[in-house]
């Protein structure tokens, strides 16, 4: 585990899976802000404080905190995938320009899926962005299957 850990794309792969994972753990905070500064909560008990006239209207659903909810969903759907497919690529001992490149373009394309879904910004900003996080994650795979495969 020593020696894994001064290897050098092991040492990228866990840098940028942590980046991606704090990225993604943000969201949680991020939807508790809006729940709060929309007014929208999902849980009797979380307006149980409230004055009763204000309580039925608190309790609601909000566009703006189901869409941080969903790009919440959407990092989980993304970013577990890239954190094992990751790893199991990192142990085949790619060139470290190459493990760079696929790290840092996920990596940058979950960070702007973000940005371009709170935003939001005009698709096809959010799609091209998952479809490159996505590429990024096939090609780890398809090394991965290359090298590896028993059936
Ligand atoms: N679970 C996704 C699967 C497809 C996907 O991840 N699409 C990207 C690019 S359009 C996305 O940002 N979807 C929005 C979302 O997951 O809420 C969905 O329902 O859309």
């Amino acid at each position: 585990m020593a020696k894994l850990m001064e290897d050098e794309v092991f040492k990228a792969f866990t840098t940028y899976a942590a980046i991606a994972i704090l990225k993604m753990m943000l969201m949680a905070p991020m939807t508790a802000y809006y729940r709060f500064t929309r007014g929208a909560f999902a849980n009797e008990e979380d307006v149980a404080r409230m004055p009763a006239e204000e309580r039925k209207k608190k309790l609601r659903t909000h566009p703006e905190v189901e869409r941080v909810r969903r790009c919440h969903q959407n990092d989980l759907e993304s970013i577990i995938p890239f954190v094992l497919v990751g790893l199991f690529y990192t142990l085949t001992g790619p060139e470290i320009s190459a493990a760079l490149l696929h790290f840092r373009l996920f990596t940058g394309s979950r960070i702007f899926h973000t940005i371009a879904y709170i935003g939001p910004l005009p698709q096809p900003s959010r799609a091209l962005s998952w479809m490159i996080g996505m590429l990024a994650i096939f090609s780890m795979a398809y090394r991965v299957l290359s090298i590896v495969i028993v059936l």
